[in-house]
């Protein structure tokens, strides 16, 4: 008997005809509440979960008792209880690499359009108000040459320092868990304390996993140790930040402005005072998703999924 796996975000085609010849596949096509009856009874008897943000914790693995494996369409797996996945023997894997570019493209292009105030002057265009000189009101400020902060150097980070150095001659500066020789060569980039980094640097990019290590990590300290002129820029996950006290730096100048892609509640609430504010940028945590990369993603997560369920270690087993 073939065994069972449940999807639960919408996949290409390819990939749901590649894991119907191998198992039986229930597909919950836009799944939006991990306590929806028909899931639930279905996860009784799965063995493999294949999607992305949905939480899953102890309440929800305690409705799969057969499930051997979760294979997450993302790099980030905080939504994953990895420790409670262990206890139970349940493999977990991302995918890595894949969106590597196509993120670092996004979390680049929002610096920019933050600079540059993008948004805004499509509106002042849009809105007919373009009928005279362009007053200083509307300028925004240089990204080429600026001094960048990268906060986590890792597989995107590093995607972010490579665009900015090249394309843009900027000065990089990171803060990591390690050291890392490759990018301080390649890059020019130099190594530094966080405070160092955060008093330094003209933009400040997070890209850490969220972890309880990163959790909040910027917060209150963090925003006034940043330039007045700093412009923050967050393509990790939003609870790496205090979303009050950004909040605050922003309505107080203590930085410039912030580009966001992510958000501490995600969808955000349309209430939320960081929407209000015209120095933010604010993109609906889109950062991997072009089709393409989103297919790719897709496909490596079937993969992974389909290894472990013949046994055996799938490529980007989480450990
Ligand atoms: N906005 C979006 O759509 C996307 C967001 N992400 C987020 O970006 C994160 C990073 O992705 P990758 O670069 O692929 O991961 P990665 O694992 O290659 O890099 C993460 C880096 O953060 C560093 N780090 C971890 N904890 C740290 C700490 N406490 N202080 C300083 N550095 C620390 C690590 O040393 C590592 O170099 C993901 O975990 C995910 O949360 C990833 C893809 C798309
Ligand atoms: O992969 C991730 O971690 C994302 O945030 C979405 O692609």
């Amino acid at each position: 008997m073939k065994q069972k796996v449940v999807v639960y975000k919408k996949v290409p085609e390819d990939v749901l005809m590649f894991l119907s010849e191998k198992f039986e596949v229930i597909y919950f096509k836009n799944l939006e509440d991990r306590k929806d009856s028909n899931f639930i009874q279905e996860l009784h008897t799965a063995h493999g979960l294949l999607g992305s943000s949905l939480k899953i914790d102890k309440e929800l693995l305690d409705h799969a008792p057969n499930l051997k494996i979760v294979s997450n369409i993302s790099v980030g797996y905080d939504n994953l209880d990895i420790e409670e996945l262990n206890k139970r023997g349940i493999q977990a894997t991302n995918t890595p690499g894949v969106l590597v570019d196509t993120t670092a493209d996004t979390i680049f292009g929002l610096l920019l359009a933050t600079a540059r105030r993008m948004p805004e002057l499509d509106f002042y265009v849009k809105s007919g108000k373009w009928n005279g000189t362009k007053n200083e009101d509307l300028f925004g400020v240089d990204v080429h040459h600026k001094v960048l902060g990268i906060i986590g150097m890792g597989s995107i980070g590093k995607a972010i320092a490579k665009r900015a150095h090249f394309g843009f001659d900027m000065d990089i500066l990171y803060h990591n868990r390690s050291r890392n020789e490759q990018v301080e060569k390649e890059f020019n980039a130099a190594y530094c304390e966080l405070d160092e980094l955060l008093k330094t640097s003209d933009f400040v990019c997070l890209m850490t996993p969220h972890t309880p290590e990163t959790d909040k990590m910027i917060g209150e300290r963090e925003f006034h140790l940043m330039k007045d002129t700093a412009i923050f820029i967050n393509g990790s996950r939003g609870k790496n930040v205090d979303e009050a006290a950004l909040i605050y730096a922003l309505q107080n100048q203590q930085i410039l402005a912030a580009g966001l892609d992510v958000y501490e509640i995600e969808p955000i609430n349309k209430d939320n005072p960081l929407l209000k504010l015209p120095n933010v940028v604010a993109l609906p945590h889109i950062g991997s998703a072009t089709k393409e990369t989103r297919e790719k993603m897709a496909r490596l997560a079937a993969k992974n999924l389909a290894e472990g369920l013949a046994g055996k270690v799938p490529l980007n087993l989480i450990k």
